[in-house]
């Protein structure tokens, strides 16, 4: 592979020859690939792929390789990620109940795996600047089926005046130079210079300075990037060190992972040993970075947007009302034969409705103004005149128990659904019914008394 003079140089000088030779031929080496099966699921581990070869690390991970068009994707039982990169989320510790922010999301590599942590307790804030790219991370989330996200397609500044000092852990996977990719995608290669490392550094520093504001004194951030360069890695935790006396926190590193570099920091700081460096030669995985970091107990908490915040709370939830009676039992004639998980046994309580689409809230609307917010909880359905059509997210939400109100298609029907085309079943089932393929669900259909199952699987998602 044919590597950037200015890099291959930088690299000579910062690893020694032995070492950057040695970095060097593993950037011509095969990838490493993998995926994490999702907890949330009923039945989660019966899946048709060799769960052999475990990534160490992890609850969840294995090598291995998995297709977009398998139903453990379309139903959300798997998400193909780069073993390295299952570590951040993993080193998060996130427990049930807290409150986590993604604030760098998309596609949902580590979201997914930060709300199979939740447990659907708590609240996870998925974040994604890019409106792209905030669909996909909507698409992949949906299909994960945890009850308790709210996504949110802003940037970070924007969210700070929401969530000061609000969440447990936030994670900043940053925006990076991607040096830790080139062996996948070498076109990363293409926009590699020494001025886009220190443009990656910059915003990098500005996307820190709002997720610090929003984390609660005594939180915790982790930060990663998928690159090597010490300017995005050692220098931005000795920053976040000088900048708002935050401690580093020990990870503790295992078979495969390599030691931060108190050398490559501007003053040696001793404390980015506690960090942690993936490398391609270390066999692992792709690139990665990880470190882990405390806000201060103490920490000056600013009050003052709270208080506006008050005054001006209404502004997000305008257009949101409650259902009304005759709305609720709409709903309830077609979700009450349904198993559904804990978190939605009280929708009649909590749903809301707005333009149409029926949710239950991961954050109550009240509480947020100004931000774009690309879904919030779980959508229920649609309330159309006098009738109520229960929606996708809620089919793979309803994923995560045994469900008997279900119809299991073969192979080839399950290729037709996935087409968009109504299928004769035999099934004395009537109604809206769940569709699910080797036992995993992955959309709602309708039954008629002809026994025609009608297809609800969403146009955009059709294949
Ligand atoms: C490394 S990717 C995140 C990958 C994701 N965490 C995952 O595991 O699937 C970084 C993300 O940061 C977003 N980004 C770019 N510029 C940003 C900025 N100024 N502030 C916040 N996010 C930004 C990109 O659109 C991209 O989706």
């Amino acid at each position: 592979m044919q590597l950037p003079d200015e890099f291959k140089q930088k690299y000579e000088k910062l690893l020694g020859q032995n070492d950057s030779q040695k970095f060097f031929a593993a950037i011509d080496g095969k990838k490493v690939s993998g995926f994490r099966l999702n907890p949330l699921k009923d039945n989660y581990q019966d899946v048709s792929y060799d769960l052999n070869k475990k990534v160490p690390f992890t609850e969840n991970g294995y090598y291995g390789k998995i297709s977009g068009s398998d139903i453990e994707w379309l139903s959300g039982y798997v998400y193909s990620q780069d073993p390295s990169a299952m570590f951040p989320a993993e080193a998060s510790q996130v427990t049930r109940g807290q409150k986590v922010l993604d604030l760098c999301a998309a596609p949902g590599g580590k979201s997914t795996a930060l709300a199979a942590k939740l447990d659907n307790q708590g609240v996870l804030v998925a974040n994604e600047i890019s409106t792209s790219r905030a669909k996909k991370l909507r698409e992949n989330l949906e299909k994960w089926g945890a009850s308790n996200v709210l996504i949110t397609n802003e940037s970070p500044d924007k969210l700070v005046a929401n969530f000061k000092n609000y969440f447990d852990v936030i994670l900043v996977d940053a925006p990076c130079s991607g040096e830790g990719m080139f062996r996948k995608d070498p076109d990363a290669m293409k926009y590699w210079s020494q001025d886009y490392v220190l443009t990656c550094q910059n915003r990098q520093k500005e996307i820190l300075q709002s997720a610090y504001q929003m984390l609660v004194p005594g939180g915790k951030l982790v930060y990663s990037t998928c690159t090597y360069s010490p300017e995005e890695d050692e220098q931005i935790v000795e920053w976040l060190v000088n900048r708002y006396q935050m401690q580093v926190l020990p990870i503790n590193a295992q078979s495969g992972m390599s030691q931060g570099r108190p050398e490559w920091t501007k003053s040696n700081l001793n404390a980015v040993k506690d960090t942690v460096r993936f490398w391609f030669q270390n066999g692992v995985g792709e690139g990665q970075y990880v470190a882990v970091l405390l806000k201060n107990e103490l920490a000056k908490v600013d009050d003052n947007k709270c208080k506006k915040k008050r005054k001006n709370k209404k502004k997000n939830a305008s257009n949101i009302v409650r259902l009304n009676k005759e709305e609720k039992d709409l709903i309830d004639q077609q979700i009450d034969d349904f198993n559904l998980p804990t978190s939605l046994k009280d929708w009649p309580k909590k749903a809301l409705i707005r333009n149409e689409h029926v949710f239950v809230s991961a954050i109550d609307p009240e509480d947020l103004e100004n931000i774009h917010i690309v879904s919030n909880g779980v959508e229920l359905g649609i309330m159309k005149k006098k009738r109520f059509e229960p929606g996708q997210q809620l089919a793979q939400v309803l994923g995560q128990l045994p469900q008997e109100k279900k119809v299991e298609l073969g192979q080839e029907e399950f290729q037709k659904y996935l087409h968009g085309e109504a299928i004769k079943v035999e099934s004395t089932l009537k109604g809206f019914v769940l569709v699910s393929y080797k036992n995993k669900v992955f959309s709602f259909g309708k039954l008629g008394g002809d026994k025609i199952l009608k297809n609800y699987y969403p146009k955009g998602l059709r294949k």
